[in-house]
């Protein structure tokens, strides 16, 4: 196994691009993050807000009816599609033109929602970020892994992680697994955690940027939201999963002398993406 490569600022100046002056949203990339359940409608929130912020040029949530309000109330730059079930999530069926979709956060595991992610899975090619219930639907449901298509960023945390290949006893043998699901799938993993790896077959990167701060609810949410946004905007799936986290962290590591590790959330990388940016400029 390839031992893992830094992600600095070095790796990130070799693949960040920037703004053309003459691009407009509808050649910024188009977003839909698809998730939210009653109660956890937070995360697509945090994600579409967070996908704005990163620079795509419009995003859509799909949401269940519930969370129609919310969103709009919330991030009032986002459009809002709804679901014909009040609660969850029980048809994907939507006919939009998107450059890349993320599906997972808050989205629960009823059975409705399972066969909604099964159908959709069946029927899309757009590029995908497959995060939180959407990976824990994939865990229950083992052979529908075969229906993500090649190059998707699949984003579990340690527990999402374990229930996708199983249980480790060691950080080499549980990087090892990674490595090949990444390699048997096709997939690039974004293997969560202090420290955060990103594995593109035998390609490994490890984070260099984030803190403790990060450890609080709906960070990943956000950086669904993150990468979602990169990928619209035409990075490539490794680029878009090396270049979200490293700015992912770097929001942390700007914040941290202001917030401190505890009173930081997941609305402060929000609100620190901009600076993340700015950092690469200088
Ligand atoms: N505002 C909203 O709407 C929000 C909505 N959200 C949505 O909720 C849904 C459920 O997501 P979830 O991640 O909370 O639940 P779940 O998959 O059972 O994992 C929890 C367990 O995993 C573990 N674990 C996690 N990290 C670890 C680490 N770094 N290192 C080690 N272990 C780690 C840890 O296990 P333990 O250590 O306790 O055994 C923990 O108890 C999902 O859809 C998400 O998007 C949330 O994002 C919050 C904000
Ligand atoms: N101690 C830590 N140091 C660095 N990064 C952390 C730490 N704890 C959590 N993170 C990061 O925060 C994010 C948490 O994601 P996740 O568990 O999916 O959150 P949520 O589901 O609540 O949105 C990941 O990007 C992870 O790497
Ligand atoms: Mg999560």
């Amino acid at each position: 196994m390839n031992s893992p490569t830094p992600l600095d600022r070095n790796e990130i100046l070799k693949r960040y691009k920037t703004i053309d002056k003459y691009t407009h949203k509808g050649i910024q990339g188009h977003v839909l993050i698809i998730g939210g359940s009653y109660g956890k409608i937070g995360a697509v929130c945090l994600a579409s807000k967070a996908a704005l912020k990163t620079g795509c040029g419009l995003v859509t949530a799909f949401v269940p009816q519930c969370g129609y309000e919310i969103v709009q109330a919330s991030v009032p730059e986002v459009m809002v599609v709804t679901d014909d079930h009040e609660k969850y999530i029980s048809e994907i069926a939507l006919n939009l033109d998107v450059n890349a979709i993320g599906i997972g956060p808050g989205m629960g595991q009823k059975m409705a929602t399972q066969k909604a992610l099964h159908d959709f899975l069946s029927n899309t090619s757009i590029p995908l970020v497959i995060d939180a219930d959407a990976l824990n639907i994939l865990s229950n449901n083992p052979s529908w892994v075969a229906l993500v298509s090649p190059r998707t960023i699949l984003t579990p945390h340690p527990k999402e992680l374990e229930r996708l290949i199983g249980k480790w006893h060691s950080d080499e043998e549980k990087l090892g697994k990674t490595v090949v699901f990444s390699l048997v799938n096709q997939v690039v993993i974004v293997m969560k955690g202090a420290p955060t790896y990103i594995i593109n077959g035998e390609m490994i990167y490890v984070n260099t940027t984030g803190n403790a701060a990060l450890a609080t609810a709906g960070s990943g949410d956000v950086l669904t939201g993150m990468i979602t946004s990169l990928l619209a905007q035409s990075y490539s799936p490794i680029d878009a999963a090396l270049l979200g986290v490293y700015l992912h962290g770097l929001t942390a590591d700007i914040a941290l002398p202001t917030t401190g590790y505890q009173s930081f959330i997941a609305s402060d990388i929000i609100e620190n993406i901009g600076r993340a940016y700015l950092s690469l400029e200088n």
